[in-house]
């Protein structure tokens, strides 16, 4: 699914309604319409409703939002917050009809106009919408401060008044921060940045259908992956198969004290459907490798406790394996450099970098240059800034990783809630599954382990970016919705994985 900016979004509209055609006022009634819809099946009609609108074609959303809560009989109070002296025509239209059924529509002008909110209520906020222009301050400061303040739950129509669409706003910007957004048709690029998390609460997409062909041709590097698309990626299995068909993987992983990064990632590699599995270990990790995977084979380095030579210790030869994939609780020893130092240009394919191979990587930028073509790396964000720089906000952060994805020509998963894909043309895919569940030691050494085996089957670096970390966030939800976020470990969600 495409993400479109606030230009876009604007000429969407103008599409819609010149192609479809309908009036403006229709669609607003749709968009409305379908929010209502949206509002019934989550809040019964006994539910205190206040509706705070503004002057624009957000506020107009709202005033046909009451009109339609009231003809369900719900108890609604309408406030419109004066800052302006002119209503764009949509909301005056919806004005109009509002009157036609009630007289009582209250205005916010000054500070003491503001009413008294209390926890049983929902607060309906379209007050500001997509056209946003500039910081919110005077009444629309007071009246979005007084709706934080208030124990209510707060529902924004479209976006929370006073968050940009697609830029960032500064630290004392004034915000709404809902428990719910409703939007129309697309994800907005603010949903899916990590530090709006507050400013968005949980979001829904309402189809209001919205000019199809529009959406086809607009040009966009930001995508989020839908369910439907994710199983598109999905490889069916000949029937005449063999395991020499889905590749051979290498992980390289494991130092003394970490060996269970290797086991996570060897096991959910198994999981994900590779052919054959070598697992390279320091000696200390070679029988408790053969234990407790025994489905993979294990090669042991000549060092007792971290990864050395792989080739000089008569170690793998990694131009053999399909794919290599490394990273998982290596540490940073001198002698685990020396050997990606000697490995990278070996490695001819795309292999998979995690975790202290990025940050060796990261101390020793030399080597970027040897990454090789389409890999994929998977830093979290601390390891991405040591790849990087430190950056002010998330669209400094979005831009650094899309031109590192781009220089580099790699694919960078960077990981997280909403892990945001970056492809080495500049595309960004983010995640649509996963849940903080996730957020527990192992998580990222069970995704390198997925990502090795699409690889090894054969996908492109992108699909299988894409795919794995759908498929990984998927298994983290289905876990957490049998036991809960707290307690699920890295290995439920390797034994929730499913491929179909
Ligand atoms: N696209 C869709 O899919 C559909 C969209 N629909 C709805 O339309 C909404 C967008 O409507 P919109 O363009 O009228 O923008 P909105 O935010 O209501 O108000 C802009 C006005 O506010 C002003 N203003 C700006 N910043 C301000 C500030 N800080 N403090 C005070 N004022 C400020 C700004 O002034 P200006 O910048 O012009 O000076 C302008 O006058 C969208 O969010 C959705 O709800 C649906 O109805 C149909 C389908
Ligand atoms: N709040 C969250 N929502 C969704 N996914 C998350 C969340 N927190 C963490 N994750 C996922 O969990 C994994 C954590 O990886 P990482 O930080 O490398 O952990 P570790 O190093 O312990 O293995 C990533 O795939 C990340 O996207
Ligand atoms: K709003």
């Amino acid at each position: 699914m495409k993400i479109l900016n606030v230009d876009q979004i604007r000429a969407l509209d103008e599409s819609t309604i010149k192609h479809e055609p309908i009036a403006p006022l229709n669609l607003m009634e749709r968009a409305s319409m379908g929010f209502v819809n949206w509002f019934v099946d989550h809040f019964p009609a006994t539910t205190s409703t206040k509706i705070f609108c503004g002057l624009g074609n957000n506020g107009g959303d709202g005033l046909a939002i009451a009109r339609l809560l009231m003809e369900r009989d719900y108890p609604v109070e309408v406030y419109v917050v004066r800052y302006a002296p002119r209503e764009s025509d949509d909301f005056m239209h919806n004005h109009r009809r509002l009157k036609l059924i009630t007289e009582d529509v209250k205005y916010i002008e000054y500070s003491r106009d503001l009413p008294t909110l209390r926890h049983n209520e929902v607060v309906i906020d379209a007050i500001l919408g997509s056209g946003l222009s500039r910081p919110a301050d005077g009444i629309v400061k007071a009246t979005i401060e007084a709706i934080n303040r208030a124990p209510a739950t707060v529902v924004s129509v479209d976006i929370a008044s006073g968050l940009y669409v697609d830029q960032p706003n500064q630290a004392n910007d004034v915000i709404i921060e809902p428990d719910h957004t409703v939007s129309f048709q697309l994800p907005k690029l603010a949903f899916v940045l990590p530090k709006n998390g507050k400013y968005v609460g949980k979001w829904h997409l309402i189809d209001i259908q919205l000019h199809k062909r529009y959406i086809d041709i607009a040009p966009t590097p930001y995508y989020y992956t839908q369910p439907n698309e994710a199983r598109l990626l999905l490889h069916q299995r000949d029937r005449y198969s063999n395991k020499g068909t889905f590749g051979h993987a290498l992980l390289l992983a494991g130092s003394f004290g970490k060996i269970g990064a290797a086991v996570l990632a060897a096991r959910s590699c198994l999981r994900s459907g590779v052919g054959l599995l070598t697992v390279h270990v320091p000696q200390c990790g070679y029988s408790i490798i053969q234990a407790s995977v025994p489905e993979a084979m294990c090669e042991s380095d000549g060092h007792q406790t971290v990864l050395t030579g792989t080739s000089r210790v008569g170690g793998p030869q990694p131009v053999t394996y399909t794919t290599v994939g490394i990273g998982p609780g290596i540490g940073k020893a001198p002698e685990t450099l020396a050997m990606l130092r000697d490995l990278l240009p070996t490695i001819t394919r795309p292999m998979v970098i995690d975790a202290d191979a990025l940050n060796l990587l990261s101390e020793n930028r030399e080597l970027y240059s040897q990454i090789p073509q389409n890999s994929i790396l998977t830093p979290h964000p601390k390891e991405f800034e040591r790849l990087t720089k430190p950056w002010q906000n998330d669209y400094e952060k979005l831009d650094l990783l899309r031109d590192f994805a781009k220089t580099h020509r790699v694919v960078v998963v960077l990981k997280g809630a909403h892990s945001a894909i970056a492809t080495p043309t500049g595309d960004v895919h983010f995640n649509s599954t996963g849940n903080p569940g996730l957020s527990t030691g192992g998580t990222g050494d069970v995704l390198t382990g997925v990502l090795t085996a699409l690889l090894a089957q054969g996908y492109d670096s992108v699909e299988a970016a894409v795919l794995g970390v759908y498929a990984h966030g998927l298994a983290g939800d289905v876990i957490a919705d049998q036991r809960g976020p707290i307690g699920m470990t890295a290995s439920d969600v390797i034994d929730a994985l499913r491929w179909e």
